[in-house]
C-alpha cells in the first residue's frame, strides 16, 4: 500500500512494494557483487575523513557534492531496466542514479538535503531501497520538533518531491543492531 506523509512543506510518498521481490534480491546480488564500489573522503568541521559507506555513480552526467565530484560508469541492463520503470510511474525523468552501500549498522548517512543547484529548484528524487531494512529520519529545518521516522523496506520506493529539500533534511542513521548491507539507489536529474 502506498503511503502519503502529510507532513507541512514537504510531499513524500513511500511504496513499499516498488519492485517484485525476486527482483529487487536479483538486482540487489548484481549490484553488491558487480560494482566498483569506493569510499570517498569528506572534509567534517575541517576534519578530512572518509565516508561511512561505500558509493557508485551511474548514468549519464557527472555529479558533484560535499566537494566530491564523481564521474559516472554507463547504466548496466537492470538499472536502465528500473530507470524506465520509474520514469513510466513517476512521470519524471533521470539522468543519474547515485549508489550507496552500506555495509553493515556503523555505515550510515548524516542529515542533509538534496539541495545542489544543479538538482533545479523542486529536484524529484526517487529512491530504491535493497538489501536489509534501515531506518529513515527526516527532520524540518526551522520547526525541529517536526520529525518522522520509517523503516525503508527492500524493493520499496520512498519519493521526495516539492519543496520537500527546502524545508527538510534527511538522514540514514546508524545502528548498533547487527544489520546485513543495504543499497540506495537514488535517480535523479541533472540539469545543465
Ligand atoms: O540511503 C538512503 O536511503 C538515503 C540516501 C540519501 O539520502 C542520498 O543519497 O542522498
Ligand atoms: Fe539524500
Amino acid at each position: 500500500m502506498k503511503e502519503e506523509f502529510n507532513l507541512p512543506q514537504a510531499h513524500l510518498i513511500y511504496d513499499p512494494d516498488f519492485l517484485e521481490p525476486d527482483f529487487a534480491k536479483n538486482l540487489f546480488l548484481e549490484l553488491y557483487t558487480q560494482t566498483s564500489w569506493i569510499q570517498e573522503p569528506i572534509k567534517i568541521f575541517g576534519k578530512e575523513m572518509m565516508q561511512p559507506r561505500l558509493t557508485h555513480l551511474f548514468g549519464e552526467r557527472s555529479y558533484s557534492y560535499s566537494n566530491i565530484k564523481m564521474n559516472p560508469a554507463p547504466f548496466p541492463k537492470s538499472l536502465h531496466q528500473l530507470k524506465n520503470k520509474l520514469e513510466n510511474s513517476t512521470k519524471s525523468t533521470f539522468n543519474v542514479c547515485l549508489a550507496n552501500l552500506y555495509r553493515d549498522g556503523q555505515d550510515s548517512m548524516g542529515w542533509h538535503s538534496d539541495d545542489e543547484k544543479e538538482l533545479g529548484e523542486n529536484p524529484v528524487i526517487a529512491s530504491i531501497s535493497l538489501g536489509a531494512e534501515r531506518m529513515f529520519h527526516l527532520q524540518h529545518k526551522t520547526k525541529k520538533e517536526l520529525k518522522q521516522k520509517f523503516v525503508l523496506a527492500p524493493g520499496s520506493l520512498l519519493m521526495m518531491t516539492g519543496e520537500t529539500q527546502h524545508f527538510w533534511k534527511h538522514q540514514l542513521p546508524k545502528t548498533k543492531k547487527k544489520v546485513a548491507p543495504r543499497i540506495n539507489l537514488t535517480f535523479r536529474q541533472i540539469i545543465d
